[in-house]
């Protein structure tokens, strides 16, 4: 029965797609096409709405073990179409983005968390916070106060745990996306056409005190480093989650109450430990595919090799690594919280010939059964400012993906009310 479950997923993984359709075949030169890739998170649950086996064959050792093995010229699976290739610049359906069209590099906003805890300095502070989100939907945070023993220590202890032999990796292989930790390759191994040059360790973090025994025993620190990460991480996104509720112009509720209030008491946590090892021919294909996060805010920890992309005004713009900052970016519930304020943008990843590059991402929203919609402080119709997405949940993400929406739209469109759909 195993083998035909493999066969099965096998030949999905050749074409099947049927919840994907328009990821790798439509017409990339379109918003559209492009759009129609979904985020992990949303990828995860793909895999949990539906009974999915995987081919635990030589698919598996993904890509760090490729890298090892010496390869000189890049398997045809990763092999993306022209169209979907990093260096082709033509992404937008319209002229102006067509014209503007190709790769640029991009210094992000920076809000500085020290200016922010400063009285005097704290309106400068929100309102650089408020121009990012609105803008690039991507900003960087310094002066966090997370120590470089915290971060660095958890870019190095995920390095050594990518240098584990593939065997001892692979114990944490599961084909169960809600298990507290997964190991894997690609974007989503089972069901991508073309595969991602990525492999990647998730450790789910909330709540952390149950999951962590269940974490890698290998490195020996692993548990203690990413634990101690994992709490700076979701002190961090209180903190900015709290100034951006400020600068929507959200009231502070009493203490305990608010969104601010329900995150406190429980909030979902997912970490995502990123390798993309040196790729024989990076032209050709993408550490990550165009996507957008789906969850409030994505703290991300790179090392000092570039390889993020943001997609802004058309372009593709390589973000500048700085050392010792976090990358923030909004996600889709964001979006849809701020009534559209806030734009939760796509981005990929590219990597190159030469540098393997580590990053981690912090996946921070509240629980996926709460339902989201438009703060209700945002929404007002008498001044020009109606609501404009549905309350969404896990459900309706999972109806969306069984829907023809699925097929054509990101989740977020889908989510938009009919009036502004082309907004
Ligand atoms: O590797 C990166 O820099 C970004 C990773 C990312 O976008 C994600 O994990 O969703
Ligand atoms: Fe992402």
């Amino acid at each position: 029965q195993l083998q035909q479950q493999a066969a099965a997923a096998a030949k999905k993984d050749g074409g099947g797609h049927e919840l994907e359709d328009g990821a790798a075949d439509a017409d990339t030169s379109t918003t559209m096409g492009m759009s129609c890739k979904r985020s992990e998170q949303q990828q995860q649950l793909v895999e949990s709405s539906s009974s999915y086996d995987y081919d635990y064959g030589a698919l598996m050792k993904g890509v760090r073990h490729l890298s090892d093995s010496g390869i000189t010229r890049l398997p045809d699976r990763y092999v993306l179409p022209v169209s979907d290739r990093p260096g082709v610049g033509l992404i937008a359906a319209s002229s102006t983005a067509a014209a503007a069209g190709g790769v640029g590099r991009v210094k992000l906003p920076v809000v500085d968390l020290a200016g922010l805890r400063d009285p005097s300095q704290r309106a400068a502070v929100l309102a650089t916070l408020d121009d990012a989100c609105r803008e690039y939907g991507f900003f960087q945070v310094v002066n966090h106060g997370v120590g470089s023993d915290v971060s660095g220590g958890m870019l190095d202890v995920a390095r050594r745990f990518f240098e584990l032999p593939l065997a001892e990796r692979a114990r944490h292989m599961s084909a169960d996306v809600r298990a507290p930790v997964r190991y894997g390759t690609s974007f989503n191994q089972a069901k991508d056409a073309v595969l991602c040059w990525r492999d990647f360790l998730k450790l789910v973090c909330q709540p952390l005190r149950e999951v962590v025994p269940r974490w890698p025993q290998q490195p020996a620190d692993l548990r203690d480093v990413a634990t101690g990460y994992a709490a700076a991480s979701h002190a961090l996104f209180m903190e900015v989650m709290e100034a951006a509720l400020e600068a929507l112009g959200i009231p502070a509720p009493a203490a305990g109450g608010g969104v601010l209030g329900e995150l406190a008491a429980l909030a979902s946590h997912m970490m995502t430990v990123n390798c993309y090892p040196a790729c024989p021919q990076p032209e050709l294909t993408l550490g990550m595919p165009p996507h957008s996060d789906y969850g409030l805010l994505t703290f991300v920890l790179q090392d000092h090799v570039e390889g993020l992309q943001v997609l802004h005004a058309g372009r593709w713009l390589t973000v500048d690594p700085v050392p010792g900052s976090f990358v923030v970016n909004v996600g889709d519930h964001l979006e849809i919280y701020s009534n559209g304020r806030y734009k939760s943008v796509l981005h990929r990843v590219r990597v190159n010939s030469t540098r393997p590059r580590i990053s981690v991402a912090s996946f921070h929203s509240l629980p996926a059964e709460r339902a989201i919609g438009p703060a209700p402080e945002l929404v007002d119709d008498e001044a020009g400012n109606p609501r404009r997405y549905m309350d969404t949940d896990f459900a309706t993400f999972l109806a969306y993906l069984a829907s023809a929406d699925g097929k054509n739209k990101t989740f977020l469109q889908s989510r938009k009310l009919p009036l502004h759909t082309s907004s």
